[in-house]
């Protein structure tokens, strides 16, 4: 074990396995967690994690173990399959979801147990805005199918993934069947049999390899009235169309996925800097005493608050996703029994955590990498390879700036609820107060009050005032004459920063609520400092909002920045410990900078001579290329 990160590791102020179980949901489920890894999937036999793993083995061993518990199959792929992306991801996480919520009981029985397929939404001309799909399904009630065309080069299915051209079971969105509806639609053909089928990869990409992405054009295919899935909407024999409750309803996988990419930004973010604090610990680096030895990088102030916020954010992230998901399976167990009333709010919550958790975590990752200097530019980083597989999170399963924007129509939605004397519930309660002005900036002591709970009310007035100033803007632009929809789009910058605040104030919100469980006064207090962390930082770098809002003052401005050093400080006697929570297993970071017993360069030494370039001591280019030129020189 490496010197530093043992020293590091002694004096803890806290008990590490207790922070570990209430990222796990309890001891119970730290333990199972570690036995599918240690046990079902390290410690056996027919799993080598040098060869690339094979999609079937998993699958019949998720079922010779017994394992269907969702949150369990996910605990096995992520170790089976460690940081990179698996080849069906979307199988799991869209079609198959796709089929429990919107099949009906007959469909369900007989598709579900069988296939494996794919989700192509998503056309050439159109990812974001669902209304403009082009692909038609034509209901051909002489023969009782659904003839399936693509029209134009711009209604070709572009990026469904995991399509394999072998098979093509697949969920298709197609254009409305009537005013404002889509429909899903099961494929059930395969290829090469079917004509009328186009289909092939649409070529590299920035990264995302495991995962081949494909396109799908049709030409007047027919499939059977049956592969219409029917849960929410239907098409009789006779062609008359039974409306779902609501349209929105076959939006539903792509909530569940959103809701689930909160807690997965924090998962990612917590894997970073589990790499970037440990790797900072042993790295040795410059002196800060003239003729003394070279401080270990954390020591540095610079270096703690690359690292240290992001780190108190990777918390805020999971406790975020914990949140999320419960919510998503409280609304969505009630839409399933009818009931639609928090379906909007579910909606506005997941597209704005999705987009500002992403959004965070992308950049936080480069942060981790370059805190690490040129060894974080190497692929035994596991750092460039992180960054690459999670970047498309920004745009895939909703824009992040569109995404936003939903989560605002919402806010402008309650704000004009609140205007019209209605009193609001959920999350957006807080807007009750903007009218009757209880808002009004509170007197803020001339020291900054540190109080968890003080902080919690800042960034609720902070993003309350946005909302009101982007209500302001449309109800000005309207003032000059400008349309209703003009008005909203000259005032979408606002939009989105009110809906960035609202986020940032539910996540703070969720993390103090998290602190506040805690009974163990060691991890308590260490979490409480990481909570007031995120929020001083998250000051700091909007605090001209705070000011905006009345809820600062200039001259409190220059404690802002005290007080984070002071949290900086706080923090780096626990930085490491912190990281040691997360419990990642070396195998899966795969990263030769995080490794749990900190010796990094003889690893990395290790890591670079097992490079294929260096299989030979002399590479074959050379005697290919170089000495035949070299002869006739
Ligand atoms: C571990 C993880 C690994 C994750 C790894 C997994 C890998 C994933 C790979 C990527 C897979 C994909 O990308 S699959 C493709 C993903 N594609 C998308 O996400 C498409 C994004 N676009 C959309 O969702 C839609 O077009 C919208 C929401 C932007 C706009 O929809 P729209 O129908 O035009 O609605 P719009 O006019 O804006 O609003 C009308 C009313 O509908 C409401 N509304 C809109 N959507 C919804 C909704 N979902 N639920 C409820 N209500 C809704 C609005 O609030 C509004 O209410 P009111 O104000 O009138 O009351
Ligand atoms: C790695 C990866 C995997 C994917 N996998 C799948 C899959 O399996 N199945 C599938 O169906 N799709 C998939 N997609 C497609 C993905 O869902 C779309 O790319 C995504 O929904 C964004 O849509 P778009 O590409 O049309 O971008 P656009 O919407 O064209 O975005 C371009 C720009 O326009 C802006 N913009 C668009 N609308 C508005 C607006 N109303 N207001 C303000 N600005 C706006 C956006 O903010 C953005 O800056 C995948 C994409 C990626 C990158």
């Amino acid at each position: 074990m490496n010197p530093d990160i043992l020293r590091e590791r002694q004096n803890a102020t806290f008990d590490i396995e207790k922070l570990t179980n209430i990222l796990d949901g309890g001891a119970e489920r730290t333990n199972r967690r570690r036995e599918i890894r240690e046990v079902l999937v390290l410690n056996d036999p027919d799993f080598d994690y040098g060869t690339p793993t094979s999609l079937p083995t998993m699958i019949l061993k998720l079922r010779e173990y017994g394992i269907s518990d969702p949150v369990e199959i996910n605990w096995y792929k992520s170790m089976y399959w460690g940081t990179g992306r698996e080849a069906l991801g979307l199988h799991y996480v869209m079609f198959l979801p796709t089929l429990y919520t919107q099949c009906d009981s007959e469909q369900f029985n007989k598709w579900v147990p069988l296939i494996i397929g794919t989700y192509a939404q998503t056309e050439m001309g159109h990812g974001t805005h669902l209304r403009g799909l082009e692909t038609t399904a034509t209901f051909d009630p002489a023969t009782q199918e659904f003839v399936m065309h693509s029209p134009t080069v711009t209604s070709i299915k572009w990026w469904p993934g995991g399509r394999n051209p072998l098979f093509l079971p697949l969920i298709f969105l197609s254009i409305p069947l009537s005013a404002s509806l889509f429909d899903l639609f099961l494929s059930g053909f395969a290829l090469p049999t079917c004509s009328g089928i186009v289909i092939g990869d649409i070529g590299p990409k920035f990264g995302f390899d495991a995962v081949d992405n494909g396109y799908l054009k049709l030409e007047h295919v027919r499939i059977p009235r049956e592969n219409m899935l029917m849960k929410y909407a239907q098409v009789k024999p006779d062609g008359s169309y039974v409306k779902p409750l609501s349209s929105k309803l076959t939006y539903g996988t792509m909530v569940f996925i959103r809701s689930l990419i909160v807690g997965n930004a924090g998962i990612v973010l917590s894997q970073c800097c589990t790499i970037a604090i440990r790797y900072s610990a042993v790295r040795h680096q410059s002196e800060i005493r003239a003729g003394e030895a070279e401080p270990q990088i954390l020591d540095y102030q610079t270096q703690q608050h690359k690292l240290f916020p992001l780190l108190a954010t990777a918390y805020a992230f999971l406790f975020a996703g914990q949140y999320m998901i419960d919510t998503y399976n409280r609304i969505s167990g009630d839409i399933n029994q009818g009931d639609l009333s928090e379906m909007p709010e579910l909606h506005a919550l997941s597209a704005g955590l999705k987009a500002f958790t992403t959004w965070t975590a992308n950049t936080g990752i480069e942060v981790c990498r370059m805190s690490c200097g040129g060894h974080g530019y190497s692929r035994s980083s596991a750092l460039p390879d992180i960054y690459v597989e999670f970047t498309p999170s920004c745009t895939y399963e909703g824009e992040n700036t569109v995404m936003m924007l939903q989560t605002a129509r919402f806010l402008m939605k309650s704000y004009r609820q609140v205007q019209a004397g209605q009193q609001l519930s959920g999350a957006v309660s807080y807007l009750n107060k903007v009218h009757h002005r209880v808002m009004a900036p509170q007197a803020v002591s001339s020291q900054l009050d540190l109080n968890l709970n003080t902080l919690v009310d800042l960034y609720e007035i902070r993003a309350a005032m946005l909302v009101e100033l982007a209500a302001q803007s449309i109800q000005q632009e309207s003032a000059r004459g400008k349309c209703q929809e003009d008005s909203w789009n000259n005032s979408t910058i606002d939009l989105v920063r009110a809906s960035d605040a609202h986020c940032h104030y539910m996540v703070l919100k969720m993390f103090r609520d998290k602190v506040d469980q805690i009974e163990d006064p060691g991890v308590h207090s260490v979490m409480s400092t990481l909570a007031h962390l995120y929020a001083i930082h998250g000051m700091g770098n909007f605090t001209g909002d705070f000011l905006q809002a009345g809820v600062l003052t200039g001259a409190q401005v220059p404690s802002v920045s005290k007080c984070l050093k002071g949290l900086l400080a706080e923090v780096r006697p626990s930085a490491v410990l912190l990281v040691d929570a997360f419990d990642h297993h070396d195998k899966m970071l795969n990263s030769v900078l995080g490794r749990h017993d900190g010796n990094v360069y003889e690893a990395m030494f290790e890591w670079a001579r097992s490079s294929p370039l260096n299989r030979t001591e002399v590479h074959e280019s050379f005697h290919k290329h170089l000495k035949p030129l070299q002869a006739k020189l």
